[in-house]
């Protein structure tokens, strides 16, 4: 764990922790061959990698509705119950983002402009299920997308080496409202839903979160089917004070850092003393840790930077753009106002990360990397389409033909000025 003044560290370190993600170009090459071999061989490929890598034998791809069913019926109704209430509050969020259907202005007498949302025809929903599994993320993807209005949704999921998936998350996919679910996990999983196989249906758009490999794999097969954006290994960076407390912060920090062994935590600080004390509690904690491996692995790659001022805080922040930011101090609404590039933002001692992992509403499936720079975690504009529309009378047209007519000409494109005139030539 990299501990210390950030202007005593050398660039290099702090430019390694900001450029973080490296991993994502080392696996690109093995990603790349699986996604060949199931684009040729199709269901045989997807059987093949099931058994290399999830060390299961599997005969049927598609989990039947029968599975679905007694997973449901099987669960304990208090942990339903559990599902029911993230569900519904996840349900209210991605509703109150949903733009309105159409709507039109009167650019000028004769000239009206508007939109019309539409949803994508088929999404695919990506539910990891490696290290932990994720029933959580099969709410977060499937969810959105059935209140944007898309038609078919399917699911992918690794099965464990029984060649089951996790009964929980079936029964997420059924209280989500999945339309298909596929036992199938990792690039080959992506691979089906771009590429389409006899089992696996083709979609228009992959979303959901995953590991180096899942994640490498998305950004290959962006000519076959749009994505998200690059959702890899957790992150949170937490922006505190002294009026923190450490034992918080800190499990913060390994609750990330147990998702996987390239999760990154960071806390930065003006407060010499919250930074010690926090050391002192992750180094405490980490030790208790059921997933002790996974966040020995992770707190490699942690760092708890004490900077001259929250000012300061803030422009690291904005230069590292985590997935998860959390904002504890004095003045949070202040520090809100100059955050520029965070995937969901948490602020105060009582909003930590897992809340909106589960059950807040707000969506998990977020940028990782530094993507969040240039990317928005996911929301009900991932499953839409805006078409533009004109409704234009004749007095219209006449106000603007000259315009169009000069500027088609002067791009030698004759016959679009053609198709102005011949609506006035007689
Ligand atoms: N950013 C987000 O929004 C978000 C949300 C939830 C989870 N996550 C992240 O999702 C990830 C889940 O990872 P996971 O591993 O538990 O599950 P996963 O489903 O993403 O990956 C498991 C699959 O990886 C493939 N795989 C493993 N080793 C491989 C290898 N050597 N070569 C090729 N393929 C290989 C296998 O097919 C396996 O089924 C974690 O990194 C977690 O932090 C991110
Ligand atoms: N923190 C993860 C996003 O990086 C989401 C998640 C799902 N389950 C628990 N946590
Ligand atoms: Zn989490």
């Amino acid at each position: 764990m990299l501990y210390g003044r950030l202007s005593e560290f050398k660039e290099k370190e702090i430019k390694a922790l900001i450029e973080r993600g490296g991993e994502l170009a080392n696996v690109s090459g093995t990603v790349s061959s699986i996604l060949a071999d199931v684009l040729s061989k199709g269901d045989v490929a997807l059987r093949e990698y099931t058994q290399r890598f999830d060390g299961a034998m599997i005969d049927a791809i598609e989990v039947s509705r029968d599975e679905i069913e007694n997973a449901y019926n099987s669960t304990d109704q208090e942990l339903i119950k559990h599902l029911e209430i993230a569900a519904n509050n996840i349900r209210k969020f991605h509703e109150a983002q949903m733009p309105e259907k159409m709507w039109f202005m009167q650019l000028s007498p004769g000239i009206e402009l508007g939109q019309k949302a539409t949803a994508l025809a088929s999404v695919g929903a990506y539910v990891p299920g490696g290290r932990a599994s994720y029933p959580s993320t099969a709410l977060m993807t499937i969810i959105p997308a059935k209140v944007a209005g898309v038609r078919k949704v399917v699911m992918c999921t690794p099965p464990g080496p029984d060649g089951k998936v996790n009964p929980l998350t079936l029964a997420a996919a059924k209280v989500a409202g999945a339309d298909h679910v596929y036992r199938v996990g990792g690039v080959q999983a992506i691979a089906a839903m771009a590429y389409g196989t006899d089992s696996v249906m083709k979609v228009d758009k992959i979303v959901g979160p995953g590991n180096v490999y899942v994640t490498s794999a998305k950004m290959q097969i962006r000519d076959r089917a749009e994505i998200d954006f690059p959702a890899g290994p957790s992150e949170v960076l937490i922006i505190a004070d002294e009026s923190a407390y450490p034992a918080m912060v800190a499990a913060d920090m390994i609750a990330q850092a147990e998702h996987d062994p390239q999760a990154v935590s960071v806390l930065v600080t003006n407060s010499e003393t919250l930074a010690s004390k926090v050391k002192e509690e992750v180094l405490k904690q980490a030790q208790s840790t059921i997933r002790g491996e996974i966040v020995g692995s992770s707190l490699k790659n942690a760092a708890i930077l004490i900077a001259e001022s929250i000012e300061q805080c803030i422009d690291f922040s904005n230069s590292f753009a985590p997935e998860h930011l959390e904002i504890i101090t004095n003045d949070d609404e202040t520090v809100l106002q100059k955050i520029e590039h965070a995937g969901s933002i948490f602020m105060g001692n009582y909003a930590p990360v897992p809340v909106g992992d589960y059950a807040s509403g707000t969506n998990h499936v977020l940028p990782t990397a530094g993507y969040a720079r240039m990317y928005s975690g996911l929301n009900i504009m991932h499953f839409l389409k805006i078409s533009s529309i004109q409704r234009i009378n004749k007095e219209g047209l006449a106000t603007i033909m000259d315009t169009v007519i000069s500027l088609a000409e002067k791009e030698g494109l004759q016959a679009h000025a053609d198709a102005i005139r011949i609506r006035f030539s007689s």
